[in-house]
């Protein structure tokens, strides 16, 4: 009698975190609609008084300012960015933040991954005669802006750990006195908590008149809310309260409104003004595969997947569950032709460096990562990222699929889903704040073959839809779907459960899958036998039957691991007794052979030879200059312009890539295009050329097609 009240009251127990986590979630996404709502509010009032202008002369509150009028450093701004930095045409809100930051207004950035903050920041340190400050929470991230603001010849410094004893001191002069040539210096948060002798001198830096922006990256990581809180950022406040004339400008790709708030308050910005962009990443192809269960079958997939659809060396992710999945992924790759490595946390730091430097200089082609491999890549030409399982969130998702296509050039991202995986994520997350209902989202995610993946985002995110394009797979495929009524095979598992609890067992999905079959062995009463229930379609039905709250999960931990059980939910009584139907989505034109290399969705097209050529050349300039990366040289979307403008001379040349690109590179890149141009001319046909027809011959072991990423309009 007592043990039944006793586990009666932990089951209740257990509902009520359940129901806690619920709400918690929900009221998280009641204050991102609530966001969206004062929005879309304010932009209709806006737009009815531009429509209805009032006509009483009352006192109207300060008209938002238009930061896209022009302002008188527009032509500055844009020989800086032309000539030095060499990007033709500013992205979405760039341009307005950097007059919104010239003005001396504080601001807040919300932008997607790649979408172009740095230059936010950048560009006015470069227009203001004095230094700006970066703060930025990793080294290899500073390790890497440095290295490129350098190879365009622009005075960056970074005060770290690793800094020499001369730099130091050059620094420390360039802020002291103002000798020397310096106009950005990249520091960690440590140095503003920890560094007494810093602060003091970024204080007479200032005082003298020479501290001219302070840019905070990465500004998620001062909020607890945030997904990768640094305690380090906390102390940042700092900068407002000493230097309180100095802009600030806080930057980060995903802030919830909370997170935003409280970045604001600690930063002790909130006046400032906010920009926040989609989450949109419209360049990017997601795509959910059906896993194979068995674990050599999906290496082959991703092998055939990589080389067929990316056999020029172009950069990749594969993120991994485990550690030991890491290791042993990354050597299947390796074993099947592919030039991959693994990273995880386990790695002494300097292996780890090691294989992200190879990686960043594409020396090799994937880096098979757990959780681990994050916030520093800097790399904005990664053209696929592969889930080998899923993420634990969507949140968690966006961001490690988000890794793609920085350049905002096609690029693909990959989750193989299989919901026998679910428990393995399950077990792990359930004693987060949340995790549970976090997880089943992107279970949700993974099990739909109908809504639009990026909707899926838009939901999460709290932002009002856009249109796909045709860039996810539920969009671009015309296959066809049933809805397959399972209520049947639903009450089964229910009554198993029922009778599994009676006897005081618990059952974990394989083994509820197993009883499953037995019973309708015995029953014959579904429309399908025993032996036409695949394996797949059950753990299917299982795992909707655990979202939608019909059957749920239990965990017990043991010495070793945390097993999941597969137990009654809240709404079990509804299947039953028959008042509701379950039906699950399944692919009649067989999903599972479809192979993900034919996808047409990343809209990727043949390599020119020129542009092959160039990317010889900006390797072996990338190897002869140290420490530049390719990309900094020369990136995909210059390589590409140049193979349809092909220029003959450093003038026509300077139109393109402007002035510093070219003064450093010109020649080498004129000579490429001439010796293509000739080959071209002799072979009589500029698309069939010889480089071109090399370049089509099978590689190592047989595999063709030589293809990769193109601007939208080119196919
Ligand atoms: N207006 C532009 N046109 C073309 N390329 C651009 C433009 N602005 C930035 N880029 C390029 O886009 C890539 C990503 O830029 P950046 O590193 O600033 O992204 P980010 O917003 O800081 O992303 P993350 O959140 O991942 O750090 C870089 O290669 C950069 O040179
Ligand atoms: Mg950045």
């Amino acid at each position: 009698m007592e043990g039944d009240v006793e586990g009666e009251l932990l089951l209740v127990e257990t509902e009520l975190q359940d129901v806690q986590d619920q709400i918690k979630a929900l009221l998280e996404h009641q204050e991102r609609l609530q966001e969206r709502q004062s929005h879309l509010r304010s932009l209709l009032d806006a737009l009815k008084d531009s429509q209805n202008p009032a006509p009483a002369p009352a006192p109207a509150p300060a008209a938002p300012e238009d930061w896209s009028r022009s302002f008188h450093w527009d032509s500055r701004a844009h020989d800086i960015r032309f000539n030095l930095f060499g990007i033709s045409s500013y992205r979405a809100n760039q341009r307005e933040i950097i007059n919104a930051v010239m003005s001396g207004r504080d601001v807040l950035v919300i932008m997607a991954a790649g979408g172009g903050k740095s230059l936010c920041y950048q560009l006015p340190a470069l227009l203001h005669h004095g230094i700006t400050l970066v703060v930025s929470p990793l080294l290899s991230l500073i390790q890497d802006q440095v290295m490129g603001l350098k190879a365009l010849g622009i005075p960056a410094n970074m005060l770290t750990s690793t800094t020499s004893k001369e730099d130091e001191k050059f620094i420390y002069k360039a802020l002291d006195k103002g000798e020397g040539a310096l106009k950005i210096l990249y520091v960690t948060p440590e140095k503003i908590s920890k560094s007494k002798r810093f602060m003091s001198k970024l204080e007479k830096c200032n005082h003298g008149g020479r501290l001219s922006l302070v840019a905070i990256d990465e500004a998620h990581c001062c909020s607890q809310w945030g997904h990768d809180f640094r305690p380090d950022y906390k102390n940042l406040g700092i900068l407002k309260i000493q230097f309180l004339n100095i802009p600030v400008v806080a930057l980060t790709a995903t802030a919830t409104y909370k997170v935003q708030m409280d970045l604001m308050e600690m930063l002790h910005i909130t006046k400032c003004v906010k920009f926040v962009s989609t989450v949109n990443r419209p360049n990017l192809f997601y795509k959910v595969h059906d896993k194979s269960s068995v674990g050599k079958n999906v290496v082959d997939e991703i092998a055939d997947f990589i080389k067929g659809s990316y056999p020029n060396n172009e950069s990749g992710i594969v993120y991994c569950f485990s550690r030991k999945e890491c290791e042993q992924i990354a050597k299947d790759l390796c074993d099947r032709g592919i030039s991959a490595d693994f990273y995880h946390a386990d790695m002494e730091i300097t292996s780890r460096e090691k294989v992200h430097l190879r990686w960043s200089k594409s020396k090799l082609q994937v880096i098979v990562g757990t959780v681990a491999f994050g916030m520093g890549i800097n790399k904005p030409d990664v053209r696929f990222v592969i889930h080998h399982s899923l993420s634990k969130s969507m949140e968690t998702y966006y961001q490690e699929s988000g890794r793609a296509g920085r350049d905002g050039l096609p690029s693909e991202c990959v989750l193989y889903y299989r919901p026998g995986d679910v428990p393995r994520q399950s077990s792990m997350v359930f004693y987060e704040n949340c995790g549970l209902h976090n997880l089943y989202d992107i279970v949700r995610y993974c099990q739909s073959k109908r809504i639009c993946r990026r909707s899926a985002f838009f939901h999460h995110f709290g932002e009002a839809a856009q249109d796909c394009n045709g860039m996810c797979d539920n969009c671009a495929y015309e296959s066809e779907i049933k809805e397959i009524d399972y209520s049947y095979e639903a009450a089964v598992l229910v009554s198993l459960l029922q009778q599994i609890r009676e006897i005081d067992q618990r059952a974990t999905m394989l083994q509820l899958f197993d009883k499953f079959k037995s019973k309708i062995r015995e029953l014959g009463g579904s429309k399908k036998t025993a032996s036409d229930l695949k394996r797949e379609e059950i753990e299917q039905l299982i795992i909707q039957l655990i979202v939608d709250r019909i059957l749920k999960e239990e965990f017990q931990h043991t010495a070793y691991s945390t097993n999941a059980y597969v137990t009654l939910g809240p709404l079990w009584k509804q299947v039953l007794d028959g008042k509701r139907k379950v039906k699950l989505e399944i692919h009649t034109n067989c999903q599972v052979g479809r192979n993900i290399s034919t996808d047409k969705g990343a809209k990727r097209k043949r390599i020119s030879g020129l542009e092959k050529k160039l990317d010889e050349l900006r390797t072996e300039i990338s190897a002869q200059h140290g420490g530049v990366f390719p990309h900094s040289v020369l990136s995909l979307q210059h390589m590409s312009f140049l193979n349809a403008h092909r220029p003959t001379s450093l003038d026509e040349l300077e139109k393109l890539i402007g002035k510093v690109k070219t003064e450093k590179y010109g020649s080498q890149i004129i000579q490429v295009i001439g010796q293509c141009v000739n080959l071209e001319s002799s072979d009589g046909d500029h698309h069939e050329s010889d480089l071109n027809k090399e370049l089509k011959q099978p590689k190592k072991k047989g595999k063709a097609v030589v293809v990769v990423e193109s601007s939208d309009d080119e196919q």
